[in-house]
């Protein structure tokens, strides 16, 4: 297929150094399937100690109820599906201005390789896309609808920590948001290499909506938990920057997702991120982490991936 990224021909090295080695043989150990993450309905008098509790807990929970029209979900889905399936060349000229992203060209290994594309949109860039109109309604549709959820989402987290009531009104504004389309093409050495490595997200709170076929799995007490899909649920990930305003106290999740050797997987992420200025600290003392701003946040995780293949994180700025 002409949409394909040619992942066997790029990773070819690192593809044969590892065949045969059953050391890397990487979720058949250590899932969990019968437990289920927090689900959450929206609609429920309770369901704001239920989040709270589930941030705390988990970091991650379901939520239902949630109010997003399956209209908007739908429709997105289906875009993002048009914009996959370009011919790579077309979708590989976007690679230098950062929307396109595919494997990971600095991957030392294979555990440092995601079977995976994406297309990373910052809210700002979608007002401005002359091409491709329905793709753009469709983000533009997506962003505006999930601003208010994060919003509340990220209220109801705040109020019990006693922070400053308009942190979150300051510093995240829509334009500081981002989406990411994600597809996870069949992989023909699925028990080998992730659909995307194990990572923690550099958000306050991401939202991910995803399709039918399953792969999203959560690290919990040392164990994978698959997250099963329901067309109805939302799933949303507390992230590093939300572990480190609270101190610690609501925890950054750490999340995957399994490749399939069959069958093609797609996830839209809602990305609640504040301005680049924006300053991290927190909200009590004595602090777990030292202050610092969205930006070098992600300088840093961007320095770290280049020089060793993946993020360090927040562990770095630990006090
Ligand atoms: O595809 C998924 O379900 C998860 C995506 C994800 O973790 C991310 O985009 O950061
Ligand atoms: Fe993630």
């Amino acid at each position: 297929m002409d949409y394909e990224p040619p992942f066997l021909e790029t990773y070819k090295s690192l593809v044969q150094k590892h065949v045969g080695d059953s050391k890397n043989e990487y979720w058949c150990s250590m899932v969990e399937s019968t437990c289920e993450i927090p689900s959450i309905d929206l609609g429920r008098e309770e369901c704001m100690e239920e989040i709270v509790k589930a941030a705390k807990e988990w970091g991650c929970f379901e939520i239902v109820n949630h109010g997003i029209s399956q209209e908007v979900l739908e429709s997105m889905l289906l875009e993002q599906k048009k914009v996959f399936y370009q011919p790579f060349v077309l979708k590989s000229e976007q690679v230098n201005s950062k929307t396109y992203s595919w494997g990971n060209p600095f991957a030392t290994n294979l555990t440092q390789l995601s079977w995976s594309e994406a297309f990373h949109f910052p809210r700002t860039q979608i007002f401005k896309m002359d091409q491709h109109q329905t793709l753009r309604s469709s983000l533009e549709a997506f962003a505006t609808i999930m601003f208010p959820l994060a919003e509340s989402l990220t209220g109801i987290l705040a109020s019990k920590l006693n922070m400053k009531s308009n942190y979150f009104g300051e510093h995240c504004l829509p334009e500081s948001s981002f989406i990411r389309l994600n597809r996870y093409p069949p992989c023909p050495i699925s028990s080998k290499v992730h659909g995307l490595i194990p990572h923690h997200d550099s958000t306050f709170l991401t939202i991910i909506y995803q399709d039918q076929v399953g792969g999203l799995q959560l690290f919990k007490d040392g164990k994978w938990i698959g997250v099963e899909p329901s067309p109805q649920a939302l799933v949303v990930n507390i992230g590093d920057l939300f572990q480190a305003l609270s101190n610690g106290v609501y925890k950054s999740i750490k999340h995957r997702v399994v490749a399939s050797e069959k069958v093609e997987r797609f996830s839209t992420a809602f990305l609640y991120c504040p301005s680049e200025e924006a300053t991290i600290e927190s909200h009590n003392k004595p602090a777990m982490y030292r202050n610092f701003t969205f930006k070098e946040y992600r300088q840093q995780n961007k320095k770290d991936i280049k020089q060793s293949g993946d993020k360090v994180g927040l562990s770095r700025f630990l006090l």
